[in-house]
């Protein structure tokens, strides 16, 4: 179910816990808020739900994909870029890679490691600072 965007910082700026099965349900909230806010984000991180645990979403073509405890294991290609955030106002600097390998876990906790790189990877970058507790 779509949930409402959270903007208050200092729950943001918590570092979330590691997601277990019971939080199938916060993945789905997840993955729905995104759906939602399609036209205005590319990314959403749970705690931006109100969830503070290890989940995102990111946006590709038509497809919002979830990823479970991801964590960036490598990367490359440091670049500075400007962003937005759906939970603050204004775009922000900040520096992003341009090729990461992350490992996360799909909806049935099926482990992948995978390479992204541009865009894709600059979302995945931005919502596991979420996780961490980062801002932009
Ligand atoms: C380019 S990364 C920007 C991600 C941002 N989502 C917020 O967590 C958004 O604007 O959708």
């Amino acid at each position: 179910m779509q949930q409402q965007i959270i903007k208050d910082q200092a729950f943001l700026t918590k570092t979330s816990t590691t997601a277990t099965l019971s939080d199938t349900g916060h993945v789905t909230d997840l993955v729905d808020t995104l759906t939602a806010n399609a036209d205005r984000a590319v990314g959403l991180a749970a705690n931006m739900i109100g969830v503070n645990k290890r989940i995102i979403a990111i946006q590709v073509g038509i497809m919002s994909i979830p990823m479970i405890n991801p964590e960036i294991i490598s990367k490359n290609g440091k670049y500075i870029t400007t962003e937005g955030c759906l939970s603050l106002l204004g775009e922000r600097q900040t520096a992003r890679y341009n090729k990461i390998i992350v490992r996360y876990q799909d909806t049935k906790f099926k482990t992948h490691t995978q390479e992204f790189t541009d865009f894709v990877a600059q979302i995945i970058q931005h919502e596991i600072d979420h996780c961490n507790g980062i801002l932009i």
